[in-house]
């Protein structure tokens, strides 16, 4: 056991009550029963156990590390614990995100989505977490690089000489299983080539450059990548440390005044609106969602969770809101149509490549149409 602490956010979306909308309060009451007994026995320092939409979110602290079977253990027992609710109150999707019967040491790979920060804790450490609904971790990309690297949103990365240097992003392949670190800003339209594609290239880490610090961390499992079949969304989530040489709180959350599109919301299958709400609305009704983000504000003091605070619920974020509902009533409008519903790659991880499969059969040739050639074959020409 080191000095060090670790953060571990673990979600799992495991059963909902009337669709996939919020689960019970009796499932958040028994994952919350797991934990306070692990926090007796000191496997974990402290916890906080939360939902945004169907997906239940525990906050741990420990002295562990990342990745670690005892915590990793814990958090499956509560999910194992919580599906057990659904399944007698015969909720809807119970056990949706556990993919495998028996837990093998970590839950990577298993269903479930993971954050964890290792850190030095400061004199005061705050700390901000993020848990979306009906979404993926790519929907992370923009904010994050608006917060590290675009001094339109962060003043201090012109003001304050601590950050001036500038940020290392580490940028994960989700298809090809890995990443590389690049830095900003003297990269940032190589990082930009790469993150404007959310669907592949993932942030999923920030080091500040001048000293190593390791100032936020995104979840990166992409539900269905890893089923190989349509289960359900990612619903990812982020830590972001903050202040004394890190963007502010304020900097933080400023990217989020803009409600960007993100891929989710209806059957996974849709681009909408990523609209910051309020603990108290963190739940998703109409088309299922639309996408939905929640902010938490901590202090940790010696791995103790102090907060959380709900930094949404703020009028400041209810002309978002608005513009966000305005946005979703016009991406509605388009229906069944992109550039509303997602694309034929992304669609490949849903539900509609099996109505596809049966219509193959009912194609005739027709009249002979002129191939177009590649683009390449053009210029080699
Ligand atoms: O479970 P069904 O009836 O097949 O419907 C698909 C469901 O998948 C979802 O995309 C699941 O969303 P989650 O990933 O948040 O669980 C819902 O929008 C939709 O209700
Ligand atoms: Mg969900």
């Amino acid at each position: 056991m080191g000095d060090k602490i670790t953060l571990s956010i673990i979600k799992a979306d495991v059963g909902s009550i009337a669709g996939h909308h919020m689960p019970h309060p009796d499932q958040l009451a028994a994952a919350t029963k797991i934990l306070a007994e692990a926090k007796q026995k000191d496997i974990i320092i402290d916890f906080y156990v939360t939902h945004v939409g169907d997906d239940i979110q525990l906050i741990m602290t420990h002295r562990k590390g990342v990745d670690h079977p005892d915590i990793h253990g814990l958090a499956w027992e509560a999910f194992k614990s919580a599906t057990k609710v659904a399944k007698e109150l015969k909720l809807y999707a119970a056990g949706q995100d556990l993919l495998s019967e028996a837990f093998s040491g970590n839950v990577r790979g298993m269903g479930p989505g993971v954050a964890e920060l290792e850190m030095e804790e400061r004199e005061a450490e705050p700390v901000i977490t993020f848990h979306a609904d009906k979404t993926e971790p790519g929907a992370f990309n923009m904010p994050i690089y608006r917060i590290f690297a675009d001094p339109f949103n962060t003043a201090g990365l012109v003001i304050d000489p601590k950050m001036h240097d500038g940020f290392i992003f580490e940028v994960y392949d989700v298809f090809e299983g890995r990443s590389v670190l690049m830095k900003t800003p003297e990269e940032s339209y190589d990082v930009l080539a790469l993150i404007g594609t959310p669907g592949r290239y993932i942030v999923r880490r920030v080091y500040r450059k001048s000293d190593n610090l390791l100032a936020a961390v995104v979840s990166v499992e992409r539900l269905n990548l890893t089923a190989g079949r349509y289960v359900g969304k990612d619903d990812p989530v982020a830590i972001v440390r903050a202040q004394h040489g890190l963007p502010a709180v304020g900097e933080v959350l400023e990217p989020f005044s803009f409600p960007h599109l993100v891929a989710g919301w209806m059957r996974g299958s849709h681009h909408g609106p990523l609209m910051p709400v309020p603990m108290r609305y963190a739940k998703v009704t109409r088309f299922d969602g639309p996408p939905r983000i929640i902010a938490l504000g901590w202090n940790i003091s010696k791995g103790r969770l102090i907060g959380p605070v709900d930094l949404f619920d703020d009028v400041a974020f209810d002309e978002t809101r608005r513009l966000a509902e305005m946005i979703a009533e016009y991406m509605r409008r388009h229906g069944p149509f992109m550039p509303h519903r997602l694309g034929p790659e992304e669609m490949e991880y849903t539900t509609l490549p099996s109505v596809l499969e049966k219509l193959k059969d009912r194609f005739v040739k027709t009249e002979e149409v002129k191939v177009v050639k590649k683009h390449s074959d053009l210029l080699s020409h």
